[in-house]
């Protein structure tokens, strides 16, 4: 069985307002795509890595990220699209042939290899899974004039992470048939699949860790969280 992990760093981080863009700046003294590559790379299970740059980055990917830090395991580096959606797209039709997909963002360094476990043994029953962490906060539904419109239940709600990890066929098929489509509104991998495919998407316990390095606040809690 070979599994393909998918790392997207093909962003802008228009969020971040960084000349460089947030998956190269350092984080303890590396790169921030470095520490999930690293993951990927010690993970007895991810046979080989994708990687998804920015159109014109591939070649300091190349030498700056994969050759000059020892990730081996990265078999291609290519150019992603203008939406996340296109990038992991990309990745996709290059990673054809294997078994099961690990899509990553790259701009969450934190993903480690208890929750890679936990995916994996998800995958394998239920062909579709993302991990994520149950809400701590309240949410409120806003209508469009700013009010509270509705409140859904604490209990039921989850906030989604990446890995999100897919049978190859199902995420392919669902990403195919919604690309052919018109007004894509999809924020993650797990939309595709309730979109287009009559399989549930199991929810896998991620880490309140696995942050999404967004704004520069983000930066900031992230050397925290690597000091410690
Ligand atoms: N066209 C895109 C957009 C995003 N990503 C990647 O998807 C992940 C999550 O996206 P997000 O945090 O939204 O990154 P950016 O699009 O870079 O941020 P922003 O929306 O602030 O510009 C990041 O690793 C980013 O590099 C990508 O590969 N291709
Ligand atoms: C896929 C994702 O990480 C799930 O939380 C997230 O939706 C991607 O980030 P974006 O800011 O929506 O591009």
């Amino acid at each position: 069985m070979k599994s393909t992990a998918i790392v997207l760093a093909a962003g802008k981080g228009k969020r971040m307002n960084s000349s460089i863009h947030k998956q190269y700046l350092l984080l303890a003294g590396r790169p921030v795509i470095c520490y999930s590559l690293e993951t990927f790379q010690k993970c007895p299970f991810i046979d080989e890595i994708i990687l998804v740059a920015g159109e014109g980055e591939e070649e300091y990917c190349r030498h700056e990220i994969a050759e000059k830090y020892g990730f081996d395991k990265v078999s291609r580096i290519l150019p992603g699209g203008r939406e996340r959606y296109d990038s992991v797209y990309a990745g996709l039709k290059a990673a054809s042939g294997c078994d099961f997909v690990y899509i990553h963002d790259g701009a969450r360094p934190f993903v480690d290899d208890k929750m890679l476990c936990r995916a994996r043994e998800a995958v394998e029953k239920y062909q579709a899974c993302v991990v994520g962490m149950p809400v701590k906060d309240t949410i409120k539904v806003m209508d469009q004039e700013g009010f509270a419109a509705a409140t859904p239940e604490r209990k039921s709600l989850f906030m989604v992470q990446t890995p999100q990890v897919f049978a190859y066929d199902v995420i392919r098929r669902a990403y195919d048939e919604v690309m052919s489509g018109e007004n894509i509104q999809v924020t993650d991998d797990a939309m595709m699949v309730e979109k287009a495919m009559n399989i549930k998407v199991k929810l896998v316990e991620g880490s309140y860790e696995n942050i999404k390095i967004t704004t520069p606040e983000d930066l900031r809690i992230a050397e925290c969280f690597c000091a410690k």
